[in-house]
């Protein structure tokens, strides 16, 4: 299949291309008068000017990422002396054919603004609350990758969908394109479509919504393309290409196999009704590879839905079927970087994005992993280089191979003091691999490695720490290695933990957790308690799962006092409400020990400090009662559970009421028994 790579727009706003002139950052150096020199690294503390509204011949983001690199003296200046001095330096260095070009389509839009009334204002302003779903809403204004992921699906690996227009949205901007194109026919206004692939369509920016639209970009895509793609400038994405597209019959009917003229694309179906016109994509290409073979895991077929959104790098290749009948409109907005632009003339290897990058050089490195060194060799060379982010791809040799030595062993060549920073460096560089568990095995290789070797804390802890943070679970001999390396350890654990810090970590309480239940694992349950308690002076808080893990355990060994003791701690001085799986449990033990007094105390004292007991845990505790023939006490638990609205079980609710019969208890039995009736049982 071949592929139109030449796709581009009429993109109206051009970044600071300094096209010929070499990397933006170096022209921005080059550019610099001897009395004022641009900055070679951005100030990423100063807040810039806000562009926005003003009568610009370029991006208003544009103006504000510059403003980052001037140099310092300027940035006290007036927001008028700074904007003359960067629009100066961007038409200095974009060449003259571009400049005429950017100058008319500047005219043309402001024709087309003149001119053009715009049906429904309100679209023309952002308005979060009214454009989207609250679940998006949501998800952005908490801005972690965890609420990103739990409104999206990724059906393959960087194709992201998820709801997010409203229907109400939706509709005023169908209407708002067909008003446009209305005015279009009537004053038979030449335009520009969005692209040279489309007959149909309009470019929202050059009615008026460019303003909206750039806020769409800076405050909704940029946060989520930060975290997903990171990798092609989605940080740092600075102008857009909005437009609509129109597929059906008498419009465009399909749109052959392309990439995007842009870093990231956002694609949203408006409507209305149709079938066909599914997206399909063939896995992201750089330049070079672009016209590659397609690997069968790369295969998505999508079909559109009305206000849900598709998210895509526009290097992923992509191509819309026929829309066979009906009448389909999407929003299109192309997202560009130019700093990533820039950048990347001076890359080769797109191995963090391209498909076939990666490919390629898996396959070398397994090639020589295989034919000319050893794993252990490979991964010394590119510890050596300081490579470490091709650990992972190196180390899956060891996966497919088995048994070869720990490939970390010769870190033991090196003083202790070097070695703990070289992993650290490596610790580092994995942050930013995307999916983050892509480096499991070297993690767990690393924690083996370390745990088998003198001196493995705290370095451990924190390889730990990295492991668990990147959603990778540490492979089950970790536990056992990990529990004999701690107990091995003479230091307080509080020094342990804080000894993490002297390294750069500070312990969380998910890895202190992972001890605890590794303790635990192997029955110690002494060194689990020194853990929990120690954990506070680190600075580092023990909640639901420390608790959980050790109170499970005790209950496993019938510690029932000591449980009962945790418990109460945990409430009364942690202030965390136990989970029902805790209590039921708890409540379980404790009745196999015929110590079922001990169960109602507990349960009346959760109560007392405002935890709920769910019905199972009561249920447990009748039953207790009634094997121990505590009828009396039966008759009082069930009336404080029927309080609660929970009705025993019936072979249960009968029993009490003989039991209190047999003891002679019949007030109380006839108390109970009304109960039962007023509850209709
Ligand atoms: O019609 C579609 O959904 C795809 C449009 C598209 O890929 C584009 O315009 O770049
Ligand atoms: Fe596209």
């Amino acid at each position: 299949m071949s592929l139109d790579v030449s796709r581009k727009d009429a993109q109206p706003v051009t970044p600071p291309s300094a096209g010929q002139n070499g990397n933006g950052v170096a022209v921005l150096q080059n550019m610099a008068t001897t009395q004022h020199r641009l900055r070679l690294h951005p100030n990423t503390e100063h807040k810039p000017e806000s562009y926005d509204g003003l009568q610009l011949d370029f991006n208003p983001l544009l103006f504000s990422s510059l403003e980052r690199y001037l140099p310092p003296p300027m940035l006290s200046l007036s927001r008028d002396s700074k904007l003359h001095y960067m629009r100066d330096i961007i038409l200095r260095y974009s060449p003259e054919g571009e400049r005429n070009r950017v100058q008319r389509h500047r005219e043309y839009r402001q024709r087309i603004i003149t001119h053009y009334q715009p049906l429904h204002r309100e679209l023309y302003t952002m308005h979060a609350s009214n454009f989207f779903v609250p679940s998006f809403l949501k998800a952005i204004n908490e801005n972690k990758e965890e609420s990103f992921r739990s409104i999206m699906a990724e059906p393959s690996p960087g194709v992201f969908t998820f709801e997010m227009f409203q229907p109400r949205f939706c509709e005023l901007l169908l209407s708002e394109v067909e008003n446009f194109e209305k005015w279009v026919h009537e004053t038979k206004f030449r335009i520009m479509r969005p692209n040279t692939m489309n007959k149909f369509g309009a470019v929202l920016d050059d009615f008026g919504l460019e303003t909206m639209l750039d806020k769409l970009v800076e405050d909704f895509i940029r946060p989520i393309a930060k975290v997903f793609f990171q990798d092609v400038g989605g940080s740092t994405l600075d102008s857009h290409h909005g437009f609509v597209v129109e597929y059906g019959i008498d419009r465009d009917v399909e749109l052959g196999f392309h990439v995007d003229d842009s870093e990231v694309t956002l694609n949203v179906c408006l409507g209305k009704q149709f079938s066909g016109g599914e997206l399909f994509f063939r896995g992201v290409r750089c330049d070079k590879h672009v016209n590659t073979d397609t690997q069968s895991d790369e295969v998505l077929d999508y079909s559109h839905v009305p206000g849900r959104a598709v998210l895509h790098r526009g290097r992923h290749r992509h191509g819309a079927r026929a829309t066979t009948s009906g009448h389909r409109v999407n929003l299109l907005l192309w997202c560009r970087s130019s700093v990533f632009r820039e950048l990347r003339k001076y890359q080769k290897d797109f191995s963090t994005w391209c498909g076939e990058c990666q490919r390629e050089k898996k396959s070398s490195l397994i090639h020589s992993v295989s034919s000319l060194h050893s794993v252990e060799e490979t991964v010394r060379a590119a510890v050596e280089a300081k490579s470490y982010k091709q650990l992972p791809d190196i180390l899956l040799v060891v996966e497919k191979s088995g048994h070869t030595p720990n490939p970390f062993s010769f870190l033991s060549t090196y003083p202790l003091k070097l070695r703990t920073q070289i992993i650290d460096e490596i610790l580092h560089s994995f942050r930013s691999i995307r999916p983050r568990s892509h480096p499991h095995i070297a993690y767990d290789l690393l924690l083996s490695y370390t745990l088998q070797n003198p001196n493995p804390l705290p370095v451990s802890l924190a390889i730990l720490q990295c492991t668990l943070r990147a959603g990778c679970s540490p492979a089950p001999q970790i536990r056992l290695l990990l529990s004999s390396a701690w107990l091995n350890c003479s230091v307080s654990v509080s020094r342990s933990l804080l000894e993490m810090q002297d390294i750069g970590y500070c312990p969380d309480s998910v890895m202190c957790n992972y001890l605890i239940s590794s303790l635990c694992a192997v029955d110690r349950l002494e060194d689990a308690v020194k853990v929990l308690k120690g954990m506070s002076a680190a600075g580092c808080i023990p909640n639901l799962d420390s608790y959980a893990s050790l109170i499970t355990a005790m209950c496993s060994f019938r510690r029932t006092a000591d449980a009962v003791e945790l418990m109460k701690q945990m409430v009364n001085k942690a202030r965390l409400s136990p989970r029902q799986g805790m209590v039921v449990k708890l409540v379980a033990t404790l009745r196999a020990n015929k110590e079922i007094w001990k169960a109602v105390e507990m349960i009346e004292f959760l109560e007392r400090e405002g935890n709920l007991v769910g019905f199972e845990s009561y249920q447990f505790v009748v039953e207790g009662c009634l094997e121990c023939r505590e009828y009396v006490l039966a008759g009082k638990v069930v009336m404080a559970m029927t309080d609660k609205g929970f009705i025993p079980y019936i072979k249960v609710r009968q029993k009490v009421v003989e039991g209190l019969v047999y003891a002679n208890e019949l007030k109380l039995a006839s108390l109970v028994r009304e109960r039962f009736s007023d509850m209709g049982s």
